[in-house]
């Protein structure tokens, strides 16, 4: 009977690498944090706070510094009498309305078991409940809003919620919302009345260069990591790798993390270059597959038609090549195939994922056209696929072929 036994040898606390972690402190943000704390100024000084949209790409910390400098807030304003700070938070994610977001402010202001249902009223009955509740709490009220993309245009909270005072819906409590997004779009397609005040203050945060991330990556080593278990060079590949890609603080997490479980795993006592590099090929084989699973049919039969080109070292491919190969995969899984133009929109959408990358080609009197080719480890993308296409005898093929290419 096998057991279980407590392995310590790379990790002193794993739970510093995750998600859920609240870093003591904040490594390479020192102008966005003086930008930030300018447009917080007001709440200290007893005024009407601004609203703050903060957007960056994913990973850059924008929910880091936001929650490091609300508790700083929050502590620093009991200095103050009279001021009565309070914060609340919400991820918009699965709340994609106004309307959602409202019950959820009611529900997170009222106290356990008076919560309200989250359908069946007006949405203007919701909003009225909302100032409510939010003038009986009284003071100056914090509303951060994160991933506030997902309420999509049902954006009418956004426009009442800044204007509460001066339409007489709150008289004495003091509101600021503070919206965060990775959706560079989202600000452009808001009502430009909602822009006004909501992007009264606008804060970006642009994504980490390779030394800031080494910096980000140390000072989190130092909690996370066992001493003397982590070899030179290692934060800095990890670094590297994710600010080429992405420029993400949690990318660079996620790799130091992982590299430290391949090391566990195979009873390593250190974690090397190598282990950093089967995460990499890890976590892209997750992203491919977490595109894969957002794919319809055609979507991953056009995938499928790159790799097996890049099998065969054909690759960039125009799409009329592309298309043919897709043709013959579609007729051998017995599914119809669509037209070449929608099959261009299929690779577009893979470009979009990151999937495959294109390059724009100049032919003269006919126009540009696009090459594409894979953007992510051919063994990753036809492992990921050979998990959700029924296309075993096909696959093996491409596999075959591939090996005799030497393509990896
Ligand atoms: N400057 C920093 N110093 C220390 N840790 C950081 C820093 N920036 C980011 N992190 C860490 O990186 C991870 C991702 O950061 P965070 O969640 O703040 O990103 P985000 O910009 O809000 O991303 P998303 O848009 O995907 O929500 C977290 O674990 C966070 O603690």
């Amino acid at each position: 009977m096998p057991r279980f036994e407590r392995k310590q040898n790379i990790f002193r606390n794993k739970d510093a690498l995750g998600e859920s972690y609240q870093p003591e402190r904040i490594e390479e943000r020192d102008e966005e944090i003086e930008a930030y704390m300018d447009a917080l100024q007001p709440i200290i000084d007893g005024w009407e706070p601004n609203n703050i949209f903060l957007y960056g790409n994913t990973g850059v910390g924008k929910t880091a510094v936001t929650e490091y400098l609300l508790d700083v807030l929050q502590e620093d304003v009991t200095e103050y009498d009279d001021v009565d700070l309070s914060v609340l938070s919400v991820n918009c994610k699965t709340l994609n309305s106004s309307y959602q977001v409202a019950i959820e402010l009611v529900n997170t202001l009222r106290p356990d078991g008076a919560e309200i249902s989250t359908t069946g009223y007006p949405q203007q009955t919701v909003f009225k409940k909302l100032y409510s509740e939010l003038e009986a709490l009284g003071g100056t009220v914090v509303i951060v809003l994160d991933e506030i993309d997902s309420i999509g245009d049902r954006d009418e909270l956004l426009y009442e919620l800044p204007r509460a005072r001066s339409n007489g819906y709150l008289e004495s409590t003091k509101v600021g919302l503070i919206g965060i997004s990775n959706d560079f779009k989202f600000r452009e397609q808001l009502d430009p009345r909602v822009q006004d005040t909501l992007c009264e203050r606008e804060l970006q945060f642009p994504p980490y260069e390779a030394d800031e991330l080494t910096n980000i990556l140390e000072s989190r080593a130092e909690v996370a990591i066992a001493e003397d278990a982590c070899e030179t060079g290692v934060l800095n590949l990890c670094a590297a790798l994710a600010a080429r890609d992405s420029g993400s603080a949690r990318q660079a997490l996620d790799l130091l993390r992982l590299a430290g479980e391949v090391a566990e795993n195979n009873d390593d006592p250190t974690i090397r270059e190598d282990h950093v590099d089967q995460a990499r090929s890890k976590l892209e084989q997750e992203r491919v597959e977490e595109g894969m699973r957002e794919l319809t049919t055609h979507g991953r039969l056009a995938l499928l038609a790159v790799v097996s080109k890049a099998a065969k070292e054909s690759t960039p491919c125009r799409t009329r090549e592309l298309y043919q190969e897709y043709e013959s995969l579609c007729e051998s899984s017995g599914t119809d195939s669509l037209a070449q133009r929608s099959v261009h929109n299929h690779l577009s959408d893979l470009r979009m994922l990151g999937i495959l990358s294109a390059k724009e080609n100049r032919s003269g009197s006919r126009g540009n056209y696009y090459s594409y080719e894979l953007d992510v480890p051919f063994s990753s993308a036809v492992d990921a696929m050979a998990d959700v296409l029924y296309l075993d005898d096909e696959i093996e093929t491409i596999r075959d072929i591939a090996r005799m290419n030497g393509v990896a």
